[in-house]
């Protein structure tokens, strides 16, 4: 298949033009593409003896691709346009024993341009900076590609966007070389501004599925130290979401997701961002079953042809629940070998076929991914676990189990500059845990802003979040007739089910001074239900991590919530009885979910609330003090990345 080959240069118009160069040119440029390097900046300089600057030094080939050292590719045209560095690769005696090429580069790192510019004219600081670099431990980097269906800020209906939209910044910021590939969605609406710091990559591809060939463009965005790559096709613009409208589901979805993992497949190979491709020694981190198909096509369409035999894939499943799959007749579209079948194959217990004829023959490209991925990863220890048995597996808890030994759980972090209450440009006052005098403001102005009569003593309860049996909205049903006799005032926001979105206007009409329902999606209103609310309710039957439980904590909400997955995980219940400072808790969790139990542990956190408040603000300031930043889950995610590349590919 023509995707198969390595890639051509044809395609991309500005690889036409290649000259011969016998010099090239070095100067201080930035260094997003080469993480290695500028992870360097971040260690205070350490390594920069070993830049070149000034100098031409000879080199060069005639013409076409040439390969770096991690494999990745570049062309003489762009070297010429823009210059070159040569950063030096050393061993641990610090001698020189190669040399990086490293990309010139775009505008946003003028910090380490201005440093590099003050360091070459100021040897003694660089000389001192190298004696001081022997103490620092050397990290390696990686050529990392996300592919998920969705990112944050350009796209969000859920946690899978934050995460796709803060951990690659994350391990951008530690010296990888990140790109985020997701799909370029038009919906003829406000949202389409997100996209409009992007630009044409001209390089346009075919890749090769359902029947025939696709052809997809490229769009980018340099942001944060991240190549944020948007896959464009006429099937991405059309009104809805990413994922469908309001009447439902998209019927091409595995159409529009398989050719995601397609041309996420070719990027690497053939976008020559900032002038270098990532190449095919890179880490591929494939999101929920959207992405699923990537590491099948790595080990069926790729491997075979010699092409990324040095590469990895980590499965990431934020939710087991949805696993995309179709019948089984779609397989031929999916543009995998015939003999490959088996990797995808998934047949229905007899009991959920739908008719006599039915042989519950089907393919499901999350079975795939676990089947086919070097490792995988769930976002807390808790689901980790959870997925491997009968009740939270959703099928495939026998498979993972037999996965067992490469399945891993990393726990979500928050994305300070988004989630912060000192700086949060959604809510009304800004307020830390030094001074929490912003909150009660933000809560006066929430009741206001939802027409609650404005009482600060008063204990505000918010939901936020999918309207779905996951979230366990049938338990806040049937719980809220009984919460609504307590003085206390409650506000939902999300959207999903229509059942439950009609039940949440109707409640909102028959408890006008106590319960607001606002239905639909709506970012500044969950940041400031989070602010504004004196506790988050949580009843999920089941959370792989739970992102709104770690914002609440860090805004002073205090959580209450279903003792499940990464809920469980990341909240410790309240112990009144605790000696100081040791086990006091962040919040209730309670086992089992019922509405009998939410309940008893609601009523236990408003009587909190209400007669003990130095508890209270002690249990506020526990959970605004917990750790939870990305850059402690990303250390994490690189152990792992050693682990994938210690190990040969799963499927060679
Ligand atoms: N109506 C609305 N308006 C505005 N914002 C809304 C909203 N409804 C939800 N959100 C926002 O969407 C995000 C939801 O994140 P969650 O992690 O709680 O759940 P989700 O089930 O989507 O994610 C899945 O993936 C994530 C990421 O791994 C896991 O944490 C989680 O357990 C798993 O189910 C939050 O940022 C929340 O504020």
């Amino acid at each position: 298949m023509e995707t198969l080959g390595v890639p051509s240069p044809l395609p991309c118009k500005s690889f036409l033009n290649s000259t011969t160069r016998t010099e090239i040119t070095l100067k201080p440029g930035v260094f997003r593409q080469m993480g290695v390097v500028s992870t360097l900046w971040r260690q205070k300089r350490s390594n920069l003896g070993s830049l070149t600057f000034g100098r031409s030094v000879s080199g060069g080939e005639k013409g076409g691709f040439r390969s770096s050292q991690d494999g990745s590719s570049t062309m003489e045209d762009k070297e010429e346009e823009e210059g070159l560095l040569l950063g030096a690769k050393r061993d641990d005696s610090v001698s020189v024993v190669g040399f990086h090429l490293i990309s010139p580069s775009a505008a946003g790192d003028s910090q380490a341009i201005s440093t590099l510019d003050k360091l070459a004219t100021d040897g003694e600081e660089v000389t001192e900076d190298i004696e001081r670099e022997e103490k620092i431990p050397t990290r390696v980097t990686h050529n990392i590609i996300f592919v998920t269906a969705e990112a944050a800020p350009y796209s969000k209906t859920g946690g899978l966007g934050d995460v796709c939209g803060s951990l690659p910044i994350a391990l951008a910021a530690r010296g990888h070389r990140v790109m985020v590939i997701s799909p370029r969605y038009l919906h003829g609406g406000p949202s389409d501004k997100n996209f409009s710091g992007t630009s044409d990559v001209g390089c346009g591809i075919k890749v090769y599925c359902f029947g025939g060939a696709q052809e997809v463009a490229f769009f980018h965005e340099y942001r944060e130290g991240v190549d944020w790559v948007f896959v464009d096709h006429p099937s991405y613009h059309r009104p809805g979401n990413p994922y469908g409208d309001i009447y439902g589901a998209f019927g091409d979805n595995q159409f529009r997701f398989s050719l995601l993992c397609h041309a996420a497949c070719e990027a690497p190979l053939v976008l020559p961002l900032g002038g270098f491709t990532y190449g095919e020694k890179c880490l591929f981190i494939v999101n929920d079953w959207h992405a699923g198909l990537v590491p099948v096509l790595l080990a069926a369409k790729y491997r075979p042809y010699g092409v990324y035999k040095d590469a990895r894939s980590i499965l990431v499943i934020h939710n087991l629940a949805h696993q995309g799959v179709e019948p089984a007749i779609t397989y031929k579209n999916l543009g995998l070998p015939p003999e490959w079948y088996g990797a995808l194959e998934w047949v229905f217990p007899t009991w959920a076929r739908t008719h006599a004829l039915d042989t519950g023959e089907a393919v499901n490209p999350l079975k795939g991914a676990i089947v086919t991925a070097d490792r995988i990863l769930t976002v807390s220890k808790g689901y980790s676990w959870e997925i491997t048995t009968v009740e939270g597996g959703y099928g495939l808890h026998e498979l993972l189990s037999s996965r067992k030994s490469v399945l891993n759980g990393i726990t979500n972090g928050v994305d300070d500059t988004e989630w912060n209450p000192s700086l949060d440009k959604h809510i009304p006052s800004h307020y830390s845990i030094h001074d929490l005098s912003g909150k009660v403001e933000c809560k006066i102005a929430l009741q206001k802003e939802l027409g609650l009569p404005i009482d600060p003593d008063c204990p505000l309860i918010g939901f936020i979040g999918r309207l779905d049996y996951q979230k366990g909205i049938d338990i806040i049903l049937s719980a809220t007739p009984e919460l609504m006799d307590e003085d206390v005032q409650f506000v939902m926001l999300g959207s999903g089910e229509k059942q439950y979105e009609d039940w949440m206007r109707v409640t909102e009409s028959y408890y006008k001074d106590k319960f607001r329902g606002w239905v639909g999606f709506n970012v500044p209103i969950s940041h400031r239900i989070t602010a504004g609310c004196d506790i988050l309710l949580m009843p999920s039957r089941f959370e792989p991590c739970g992102l709104n439980q770690l914002y609440a904590m860090r805004y002073g909400t205090i959580p209450v919530v279903h003792s499940t997955g990464g809920l469980r995980d990341t909240i410790e219940n309240f112990n009144p009885y605790a000696q100081e400072s040791s086990g006091e808790g962040t919040g209730w969790t309670f086992s089992p979910l019922s509405r009998e139990s939410m309940l008893v542990a609601l009523k236990l956190a408003i009587q909190t609330y209400r007669e003990f408040k130095p508890s209270w603000e002690g249990l506020m300031k526990r959970g605004m003090e917990r750790d939870s930043s990305w850059d402690n889950a990303a250390v994490q995610y690189e152990q792992v990345f050693e682990w994938a590349f210690i190990d040969p590919p799963y499927i060679s």
